[in-house]
């Protein structure tokens, strides 16, 4: 694993005290496709340093959104910003920022995973033998060592979340953007992601990923946001959103309004005799 710098910024306010810079600002963001409004007008501030989740059923708007805030795809409006710069004014800096794994990963297919590292730490402007060194420790504690010579074209679904998981961390970003890290990956390779991102966190920096998993989130997260229908219906600690509730799964139907969708009186063909 590379060596972390300290990642939590902050910054004095005007009585003097110390306020932390929160990782990601979203005000107002609104995007639209066609007739389907995707994201509507969404506030968000996630807290640097945690693990954040943010959760919703198929077609919230989770993908749209962490595509708008890693700059992959431009907002009708709003604003987002990055460790206190604005994704969309300031891309580079915030880009540099950055580390992301997004849905349905294009990589370079015809290189090995260990020329993807290299190619993809050039690219970040890190020095060869940093990259190397940096690839070798990655593609170790990834269990990809075995594979690194193999092509991308070559790996398996949850291999190509791991070589893309280690070059989104190869240039130790301050906040790493995961849509879905977890789907296709094995309980080990699963483990292993966890452990990493764990290891990472604790270092001061910050993850936010998207899943539908909640028990995943509850035992990963303390920091969760839940969309629905393009809105945040609640965010806040994973206390401050499970409430009263016994779990987060059963918080997270009762804010998405999925409690009791009838199903007794429809698909009556479907088991019994034939
Ligand atoms: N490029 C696009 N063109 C048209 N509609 C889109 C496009 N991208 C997303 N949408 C629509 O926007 C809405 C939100 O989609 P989005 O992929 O952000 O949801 P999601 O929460 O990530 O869903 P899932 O959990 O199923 O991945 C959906 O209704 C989707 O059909």
């Amino acid at each position: 694993m590379p060596e972390h710098m300290e990642h939590t910024e902050s910054t004095e306010s005007t009585d003097g005290t110390a306020t932390s810079v929160p990782a990601v600002r979203v005000e107002g963001l609104w995007k639209r496709f066609g007739d389907q409004i995707a994201v509507a007008g969404i506030d968000l501030e996630l807290p640097a340093g945690k693990f954040i989740g943010l959760v919703g059923p198929n077609g919230a708007g989770k993908t749209t959104t962490l595509s708008m805030v890693t700059g992959l795809l431009r907002p009708d409006m709003g604003r987002i910003e990055v460790g206190g710069h604005d994704v969309w004014r300031d891309p580079v800096e915030v880009k540099s920022r950055i580390g992301v794994l997004p849905e349905g990963l294009r990589l370079f297919e015809r290189l090995s995973g260990r020329e993807l590292l290299a190619y993809t730490g050039r690219l970040r402007g890190l020095p060869g033998a940093e990259v190397d060194k940096r690839a070798t420790q990655l593609l170790d504690v990834l269990d990809l060592a075995g594979a690194q010579h193999k092509l991308v074209v070559d790996y398996s679904t949850g291999m190509r979340k791991k070589i893309g998981l280690a070059a989104a961390l190869l240039h130790n970003p301050e906040v790493l953007f995961l849509d879905e890290p977890f789907e296709g990956v094995d309980p080990v390779s699963a483990q292993t992601i966890r452990e990493v991102l764990v290891r990472y966190t604790r270092s001061g920096a910050t993850v936010v990923f998207s899943s539908h998993v909640m028990e995943l989130v509850e035992s990963l997260c303390d920091w969760v946001a839940v969309m629905a229908a393009g809105r945040i219906r609640a965010q806040g600690t994973l206390a401050e959103v499970r409430g009263e509730a016994p779990s987060l799964q059963s918080a997270f139907l009762a804010l998405v309004g999925a409690g009791g969708r009838e199903t007794s009186g429809s698909l009556d063909w479907l088991g019994g005799t034939r």
